[in-house]
């Protein structure tokens, strides 16, 4: 197998940053400067994201007659239907652990850094290290709660008290561990992310 030569998992609670940091990164890997040795060997094409909630949201919409692109973007479609959509998952999950986890994978192409944003649950990045062993580098985003309420969170029942969102709380074998409090923190954590990967 040639590719990938890096897969980096990130977990944080809602709001932390997640998709934000990811596709920051995207774009320093698309985008090469000369100021990083790492940036100018990749350049375009080289790397992708990958989503977990994107194969459970395509199955879920088509499913329960929903509109997916609504389903996949950050509005409040999305929270609306977050509660029952993680209790059906959960179900799904029970059965076999690693179905979305291995469904995001069996559609990427054949690139060498692949972002997985939304890892949730130990059994994910389980999946992760038995399918693709020390290729994999986990990293745990995290932010105050006031910062996340800023960015619009809001305690939600049966959302953020659900495995989805604490399975991975205590969680204590991170490769990497970064706050996203500002936009200074943000610039440090893609500075320490890039470090974890090699160069080819
Ligand atoms: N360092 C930062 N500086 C400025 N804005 C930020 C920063 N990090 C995140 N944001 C903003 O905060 C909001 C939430 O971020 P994001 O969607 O990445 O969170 P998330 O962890 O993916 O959340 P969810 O789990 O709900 O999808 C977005 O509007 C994003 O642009």
């Amino acid at each position: 197998m040639e590719n990938p030569k890096i897969i980096l998992v990130f977990s944080g609670k809602r709001k932390s940053g997640k998709d934000y940091l990811c596709e920051k990164l995207k774009c320093m890997f698309k985008n090469p400067t000369r100021n990083n040795k790492v940036q100018i060997k990749l350049g375009e094409d080289k790397c992708c994201l990958l989503r977990i909630s994107e194969p459970l949201k395509r199955v879920y919409a088509r499913d329960h007659n929903l509109d997916l692109e609504e389903l996949l973007s950050d509005g409040p479609y999305k929270e609306i239907h977050r509660h029952n959509m993680i209790k059906w998952s959960e179900e799904i999950r029970e059965k076999d652990p690693g179905i979305f986890c291995k469904a995001a994978c069996d559609k990427v192409s054949d690139v060498p850094i692949w972002i997985v944003c939304d890892i949730r649950r130990k059994t994910d990045i389980k999946w992760f290290k038995e399918t693709y062993g020390e290729l994999v580098k986990s990293i745990r985003i995290s932010a105050d709660i006031e910062v996340r309420k800023d960015r619009g969170w809001i305690f939600t029942k049966d959302v953020d008290d659900a495995p989805s969102e604490c399975n991975l709380d205590d969680f204590e074998y991170w490769d990497l561990q970064v706050s996203n409090n500002s936009s200074e923190d943000s610039q440090n954590a893609l500075k320490k992310i890039l470090e974890l990967v090699p160069e080819y």
